[in-house]
């Protein structure tokens, strides 16, 4: 395929979405110097805070933005925003939500290439992943759209001709806290639902990829949603902390690390509110010597390279049977060598650049602590200049496998959050069952093998919230996302608020499992030259329990 800068005919589309926009031509050329804050349905600068941090496009190092923090004030002037839209927004039927809903989606996937372009420059992912994102967003609209209209409470015979009943209510103002990896997609996971359920909402995004949700915003309004429905404020801790502070805020939806979010439940527990919590993982990807050899490794690189290696649910540690290691391991390094790394608007691109300098260094510090514990690179890990010169202060590193991993060394424990593969061998199942849980984290897993009862099996035994056979990475909407244990709270696929929602003390997970042994997203499919007969059999499951009385559905 002939790479070809994909910016240069999107830019009168992106200058009608984005009229302050200063663009020329494609990656190394985006500016704005529009406000980042989305109040009350316009654009504006924050009332108070004004700290000022700099936005990049990671794929060239240029700033690209100067994004204001929200002080105290602007945060309340959001959360009252909010406040006078939900009363209109949480009179209105589930029909008519569903509308407004609808419309969003439509007028996202009208612009899906646009918001993936805006999501690229500022992320530094490949446009080809960003496009699958939108996608993803606009679907997840159209989900939670469809449920607006059935929600409804019980009716309750009591005795004597009497009954009592159960209404739905949405709780009110929410607080969505994004992550930098999915900016726009995780944006469309929190609103969709608290939406949907007559919520209104304040989202924060992350410092780093602040811009593609105050597009969202935009197309809230235009959708006809009433204006301050939904509110973007920008900033980092201070900002975030304000928000889950504040008093008429009813219930906070956080996706980020488990450090933060431990302090994100602290914070929501002094104010006895509700809270959502969608946190990292180091999740197992398990290939048995009866593989398909082929799949599995595609597999893994789907498991591990995704978006620079920065997913949550990444399967990062490989336990292949030792039978066939050598050759797993062999047919890994060649395939994940061939990974075309470069400017992530180039059609041809599969990795991207990763969000930024500090992030860049910390992964490399992995690798080096890696090394130093005995760990082998068979490949990559080393920071990686793209030609384009203008592509020089990227922040660009070389997709790395690592061998010779044990299960105490901290490229196994930790999350890295980049593009690293750690490698482990194991002999037998009970074995690598009991490897794969022992782990802080449980938020997906992988099983790849031609023996449906073992993949079954082994998917049953593993602590994770969401897991995989014969397949990987894949989200469908309708599925819960969720972790165990340090990853967050069980999910479900029709939640209150985000992707997640009240529970109990069971555990509903999700399942996708794939007989054929190959990824279900179809355009994922030749570019990581995924072959074969695609067929998907999806198997969810995701049991519904009373919690909130107002989100659950
Ligand atoms: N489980 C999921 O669905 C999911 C999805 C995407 C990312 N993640 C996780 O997110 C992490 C990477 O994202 P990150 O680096 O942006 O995480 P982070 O925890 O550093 O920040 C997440 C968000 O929280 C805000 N924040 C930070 N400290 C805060 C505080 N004290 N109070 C309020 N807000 C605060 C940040 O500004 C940001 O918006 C990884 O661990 C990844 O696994 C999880
Ligand atoms: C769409 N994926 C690949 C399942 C990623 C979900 C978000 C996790 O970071």
């Amino acid at each position: 395929m002939v790479p070809r800068p994909l910016l240069q005919p999107l830019v009168p589309r992106l200058r009608r979405l984005l009229p302050g926009l200063a663009m020329s031509s494609a990656t190394g050329s985006f500016s704005l110097q529009q406000p980042l804050n989305y109040r009350g349905g316009a654009r504006l600068q924050p009332a108070d805070g004004g700290q000022v941090e700099e936005v990049y496009e990671p794929a060239t190092g240029r700033v690209i933005a100067k994004l204001l923090c929200s002080g105290e004030k602007e945060v309340d002037l959001a959360v009252q925003s909010a406040k006078a839209a939900f009363k209109v927004w949480s009179q209105m039927s589930g029909m008519e939500r569903c509308r407004v809903l609808l419309e969003a989606a439509r007028i996202i996937r009208e612009q899906r290439d646009e918001i993936a372009t805006l999501e690229t420059i500022n992320n530094g992912k490949s446009i080809f992943e960003a496009r699958a994102d939108i996608d993803v967003s606009w679907q997840c609209l159209e989900y939670y759209a469809g449920l607006a209209g059935s929600l409804a409470g019980e009716h309750i015979q009591l005795p004597g001709g009497s009954f009592g009943y159960t209404r739905r209510e949405p709780l009110g103002v929410c607080a969505g806290i994004g992550a930098w990896n999915y900016p726009f997609q995780i944006a469309c996971w929190k609103a969709a639902p608290a939406l949907a359920c007559g919520n209104a909402m304040v989202f924060k995004p992350s410092p780093f990829t602040p811009i593609s949700v105050v597009r969202l915003a935009e197309i809230f309004t235009q959708a006809g949603m009433p204006k301050g429905l939904f509110n973007v404020v920008q900033g980092g801790v201070a900002t975030g902390q304000f928000l889950c502070h504040h008093p008429d805020v009813a219930k906070i939806s956080f996706t980020g690390s488990v450090p933060t979010g431990v302090k994100i439940m602290e914070m929501a527990a002094k104010g006895i509110k509700p809270v959502t919590l969608e946190l990292g993982g180091k999740s197992p990807l398990i290939i048995f010597s009866d593989c398909a050899l082929e799949n599995a490794v595609n597999g893994a690189l789907m498991a591990n390279f995704l978006t620079q290696g920065e997913v949550c649910c990444n399967g990062t540690r490989v336990f292949v049977e030792r039978k066939i290691l050598d050759t797993f391991t062999k047919e890994v390094v060649k395939r994940t060598q061939k990974i075309k790394v470069g400017d992530p608007l180039l059609e041809d691109t599969r990795m991207g650049a990763l969000i930024n300098r500090p992030h860049l260094d910390r992964v490399q510090n992995f690798i080096k602590q890696a090394k130093e514990q005995g760990a082998q690179v068979l490949c990559g890990g080393d920071l990686y200049a793209p030609d384009d010169p203008k592509l020089k202060n990227g922040f660009y590193m070389r997709p790395c496998v690592l061998g010779n991993c044990t299960d105490d060394m901290t490229c196994v424990k930790e999350e890295i959050f980049g593009p690293v593969m750690s490698i482990l061998p194991f002999d037998t199942e009970e074995e690598v069952v009991e490897r794969a849980n022992n782990t802080k984290f449980g938020l997906a897993g992988g099983v790849f093998t031609r023996d449906i009862q073992k993949a079954h099996r082994v998917v049953a035994a593993l602590n994770a919230g969401m897991c995989f056979i014969n397949n990987y990475n894949v989200s469908p909407v309708e599925l819960p996302f969720g972790g165990y244990k340090a990853s967050g709270e069980q999910c479900l696929a029709i939640p209150g608020l985000g992707s997640a929602a009240p529970r109990g003390g069971d555990a509903p997970v999700s399942a996708v499992a794939d007989v054929s042994g190959l990824c279900c997203v179809a355009e994922w499919i030749p570019r990581w030259e995924m072959k074969g007969k695609l067929e998907r059999r999806g198997c969810g499951f995701g049991k519904r329990k009373e919690g909130d009385k107002l989100l659950y559905i």
